[in-house]
């Protein structure tokens, strides 16, 4: 069975890197626009409705206009961007979020594609929640850094391609980031974290923290539940791995690299069992599972392909 697909920002940051992993498939056909026709109304109205699936990579005012281009029509729409990841009548796009997600996606015709950081914070924290382990009014703070591809053209000029001085930044101070309202919702937590993200001088990579109290959770919960807890949620996942025990303790550092240039999520649980006190830790790449592997997962789940056709390990 072959499908088509249209990427519409297909020559964005996120765009071009789904573009490459799709190219090679025999099973895909890709609508394809010239440059100078890629932001032309017409020519996006008729390769958006003649698609079987489209995968909008654009800024969020843009996907909500090709979301109503595309109308009642038949095709199928994954977005990246941020404008549909908490709309109702659409899909969550993290397969490995709860038991059935991967059918209600398989089965879904709109999918929101998850933000790299807000799905990484929810795959550190929603299997807790569901687990009775940490309570859903908690009071959360989450720490980022990412490569500043995360940042999409905009910030790759800022960091002149890898030459800016900057070394790292924060950002978002008024403490506002738009993932808020994804990471609240999806999690399962009462209130939005405290969310504090940054931007290293390096093209990809993500590494998100979570510390917390054992204090915080249930009464007797240990560092080794809270391992459980993930490694049992991810267990079908070839793509979310969780440390074991002896794996994490025989790490000195985690390295915000240790993913890039994969579609992967690795999970690590550090704790001091004297102090109770625990570090969740997640590294990937903000273009592979927080972009455009998690956009390829979704489509061929919405395709009927294997979940992990096309994807970097
Ligand atoms: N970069 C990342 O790691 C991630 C990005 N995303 C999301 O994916 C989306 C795309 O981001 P990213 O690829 O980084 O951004 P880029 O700025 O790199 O790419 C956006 C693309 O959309 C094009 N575009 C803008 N407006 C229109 C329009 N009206 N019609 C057609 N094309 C248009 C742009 O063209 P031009 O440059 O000529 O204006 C550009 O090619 C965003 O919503 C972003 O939030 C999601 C997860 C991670
Ligand atoms: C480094 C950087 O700037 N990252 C982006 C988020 C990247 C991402 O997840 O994409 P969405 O824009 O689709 O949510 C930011 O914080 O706005």
């Amino acid at each position: 069975m072959t499908i088509s697909v249209f990427i519409d920002g297909g020559h964005g940051t996120t765009g071009l890197e789904i573009r490459e992993r799709l190219a090679e498939r025999a099973e895909i056909a890709l609508i394809a626009l010239d440059d100078d026709r890629r932001k032309d109304a017409n020519a996006r109205l008729d390769a958006l409705n003649g698609a079987d699936i489209a995968i909008l990579c654009l800024p969020d005012d843009a996907a909500r206009d090709a979301v109503a281009m595309v109308g009642n029509g038949d095709t199928k729409i994954i977005d990246a961007s941020t404008a549909h990841r908490t709309t109702a009548g659409w899909t969550y796009g993290f397969p490995e979020w709860e038991t059935g997600h991967r059918n209600a996606i398989a089965s879904s015709r709109r999918v929101g594609n998850p933000g790299c950081y807000a799905q990484t914070f929810i795959a550190l924290t929603h299997p807790l929640i569901l687990a009775g382990i940490l309570p859903g009014n908690t009071c959360v703070s989450v720490n980022a850094v990412s490569g500043y591809s995360g940042g999409g053209r905009a910030m790759i000029e800022e960091f002149g391609g890898g030459a800016s001085p900057t070394a790292f930044r924060n950002y978002a101070l008024p403490l506002r980031h738009k993932h808020l309202p994804e990471m609240q919702q999806h999690s399962g937590l009462d209130n939005p974290p405290l969310f504090s993200p940054s931007v290293a001088n390096l093209y990809q990579g993500m590494l998100v923290e979570i510390p917390l109290h054992l204090s915080q959770m249930r009464a007797g919960t240990t560092d080794s539940d809270i391992r459980t807890a993930l490694q049992e949620r991810y267990a079908d996942s070839r793509l979310i791995a969780v440390l074991d025990e002896e794996d994490s303790a025989a790490l000195d550092a985690v390295t915000i690299e240790r993913c890039a240039g994969t579609d992967r999520m690795d999970i690590m649980v550090f704790a001091n069992s004297d102090s109770g006190q625990i570090r969740l830790c997640a590294v990937l790449d903000n273009l592979g599972k927080g972009a455009a592997g998690a956009a390829v997962q979704n489509l061929n789940l919405m395709g009927g392909f294997d979940e992990y056709a096309g994807l970097r390990f």
